[in-house]
């Protein structure tokens, strides 16, 4: 997949855009960039404006202030041929069977009459859909629906794709299904931006993340990178004794023969047990880890809240 433009310049480019709606601020000076064949995951808690920027960066929205481009540019009609975009709200002609949908928008898209029905009979055998072609889309339920608009999106195999929530409201063998597929297009070359609140597609999909709060970055970067941002690593250890205070850790957690130790900035594990070792620590397990990404997300959106993230990540 070729752009034609140097590699180096990015796809998409946001610089300290702000939105207000009245006198309601929604974005509040955001700028990052999407890297060409990168996935990149658009996190943040529910209002926080990811819609709204990705409204704004398509042109559904003018900004209050800021640059934002695709592909060097202002988004225009001109590259709308290479996104596929899956918006947030759902809509597709219900009263239709899904073959003559899937063929429309095949149409629409470029493709040719036999291509658009060649990728609809593919798409609907590999989303286990085969036997509902002729039933109209209004037939189907929700999840069903939500996978022919995703089969929609994606089939003229766009350069760009921009997801919202495209796992939304599935079990999950259906989302692993659906990642499957993304994955695919990331494989195959394809620069994605996705909003997702599911830390489980974020480990598998995305090379880098924002986290969007109150209208600003909150945190950018690869994963690891966030993850030594909101204090590296844990220590989860089984033990007996009295954990002695250290400038090297800090006991986040302490409850029966169990604690865990926040580790300082780049403080050696094997130190640590030494350290423990050596104050007279029985150490029955010691394991070190990254934090996870939901504990970065709640520590990010607060305890009181909903977590913005399925639990269950690493
Ligand atoms: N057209 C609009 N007019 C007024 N307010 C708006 C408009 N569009 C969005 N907002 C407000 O902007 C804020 C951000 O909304 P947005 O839909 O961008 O959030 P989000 O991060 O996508 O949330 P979610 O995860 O719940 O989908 C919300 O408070 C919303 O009410």
């Amino acid at each position: 997949m070729t752009t034609g433009f140097p590699a180096t310049l990015p796809l998409i480019h946001i610089e300290d855009f702000h939105m207000q709606f009245g006198e309601k601020k929604v974005i509040d000076g955001l700028s990052f960039d999407v890297g060409r064949g990168e996935t990149f995951g658009f996190l943040g808690s529910n209002g926080s404006g990811k819609t709204t920027t990705i409204r704004a960066l398509l042109g559904i929205y003018r900004p209050t202030a800021g640059l934002l481009q695709i592909n060097g540019k202002v988004f225009s009609d001109d590259f709308g041929a290479r996104l596929g975009y899956l918006p947030e709200e759902r809509g597709l002609y219900k009263k239709e069977s899904v073959r003559d949908v899937m063929t429309y928008f095949g149409r629409l898209k470029g493709l040719s009459k036999n291509d658009a029905q060649k990728f609809c009979r593919e798409y609907l055998d590999r989303v286990d859909l085969a036997d509902k072609a002729e039933v109209r889309v209004d037939k189907l339920s929700g999840g069903e629906q939500q996978k022919i608009q995703l089969g929609v999106t994606i089939m003229n195999e766009p350069e760009l794709l921009i997801l919202d929530e495209p796992t939304k409201g599935f079990d999950p063998v259906n989302r692993r299904l659906l990642m499957d597929i993304i994955e695919d297009h990331k494989k195959a070359g394809a620069t994605v931006m996705m909003v997702t609140h599911q830390m489980e597609e974020v480990e598998r999909l995305c090379d880098r993340i924002i986290l969007l709060k109150d209208g600003k970055s909150e945190a950018y970067g690869t994963i690891d990178e966030v993850q030594n941002q909101f204090g590296g690593r844990t220590v989860r250890l089984k033990y007996s004794g009295s954990i002695p205070e250290s400038p090297r850790y800090e006991v986040t957690l302490r409850e029966h023969n169990y604690a865990e130790l926040a580790l300082t900035g780049s403080v050696d594990e094997a130190q640590v047990l030494r350290e423990l070792v050596m104050a007279g620590v029985v150490v029955r397990g010691f394991v070190a880890a990254k934090r996870s990404l939901d504990d970065i997300f709640i520590q990010v959106y607060g305890e009181n809240m909903a977590a913005p993230v399925a639990l269950g990540g690493k």
